[in-house]
């Protein structure tokens, strides 16, 4: 089960959390996680998996029906306030007040959470999210993407340590997503620890420091990046033959070989470990059968194929 690490103190500690809807609807089962100070935490999963319900009982927003959830130390059912200044949300869905301006609901905000007025940060959050040129115009004049900042803004306003963003990126275009990746690694190398949810793979890849994978309201896995993809991906050595084949021969049975449909390339599909085993003694095999190739080409499964089994397996690891 994911867990603690030392790699860290935990900023977030979600422990033995359940929610089961008014409705009988169990949507997250058993859930235990830490998020670490200063990481960049993708929560990825497909649609209904309940990634919104777990953001918002983190947030104070739902109420969990078991177990516990600190932020930053304070228990954010038993000490509320204390925990939810630490958390900034941006949440889904864009909602603010469109006549007012950038700058009062930016300022607005940072009042709801008790903090005395402080211009200078609302300056900097401002200026950091390119809003400050806007800051006296009123929402409703905004594009899209300066409207998503002003979430941001709103969510920075109350200096919190931990900022959770809810499908930063749904519906938005590919320019205006590459805007907000850059933006989320500014406000991480700022000292913010940042959590998104996203169903986008590609969001995660190129995000994240570590990956939850969340399907039926159970936490598959958690794990580093680079050690997911390392740990579960597949690598594949396609050979391109000289002369096509019927059949991969008897001789060649041992390995996890494919021939394609017209004979003339052969597949091999192996896992990290494979690779140290198998591909030198199998090109010698491939030779001494008389199988001879003119060109060779190797591809590594993406994040989302690894996604894609995993949340059909409901593989534990
Ligand atoms: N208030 C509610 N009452 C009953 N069921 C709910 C309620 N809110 C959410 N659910 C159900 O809980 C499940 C998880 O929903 P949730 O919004 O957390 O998923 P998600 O992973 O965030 O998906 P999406 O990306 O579509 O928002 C879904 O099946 C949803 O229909």
């Amino acid at each position: 089960m994911p867990s603690s690490t030392d790699s860290g103190p935990a900023v977030i500690s979600v422990r033995n959390l359940t929610k089961t809807y008014a409705s009988g609807f169990q949507a997250l089962q058993d859930i235990n996680l830490d998020i670490r100070q200063g990481e960049i935490f993708a929560l990825l999963g497909p649609n209904g998996a309940g990634k919104t319900t777990l953001i918002s009982i983190i947030c104070g927003i739902v109420n969990a029906s078991s177990g516990s959830v600190a932020a930053d130390g304070h228990d954010i059912a038993r000490e509320y306030r204390a925990a939810r200044a630490k958390i900034g949300l941006v949440p889904q869905e864009l909602f603010t007040d469109a006549f007012e301006t950038v700058h009062d609901t930016v300022s607005f905000s940072r009042g709801l959470f008790g903090k005395s007025p402080d211009p200078a940060h609302i300056e900097k959050v401002l200026k950091d999210l390119t809003l400050w040129d806007k800051r006296d115009s009123k929402i409703m004049a905004l594009s899209g993407g300066m409207k998503r900042r002003v979430m941001i803004a709103k969510a920075l306003s109350h200096e919190p340590k931990i900022l959770f963003l809810d499908e930063p990126t749904a519906g938005v275009d590919v320019e205006l997503r590459r805007d907000m990746w850059a933006l989320v690694r500014r406000l991480r190398e700022s000292g913010v620890t940042i959590i998104l949810t996203t169903h986008y793979i590609e969001e995660a890849e190129e995000m994240a420091d570590r990956i939850g994978v969340i399907s039926k309201g159970r936490i598959l896995l958690v794990e580093d990046k680079a050690v997911l993809m390392q740990k579960l991906g597949k690598k594949q050595l396609t050979l391109h033959l000289q002369q096509p084949l019927d059949a991969v021969p008897e001789a060649l049975a041992g390995y996890r070989l494919e021939l394609s449909s017209d004979g003339t390339q052969l597949v091999y599909t192996f896992d990290a470990e494979g690779e140290r085993l198998g591909i030198p003694e199998l090109l010698r095999r491939l030779d001494d059968n008389g199988i001879h190739f003119k060109d060779l080409q190797t591809s590594e499964s993406s994040l989302e194929e690894i996604f894609i089994s995993l949340v059909h397996q409901g593989k534990q690891t």
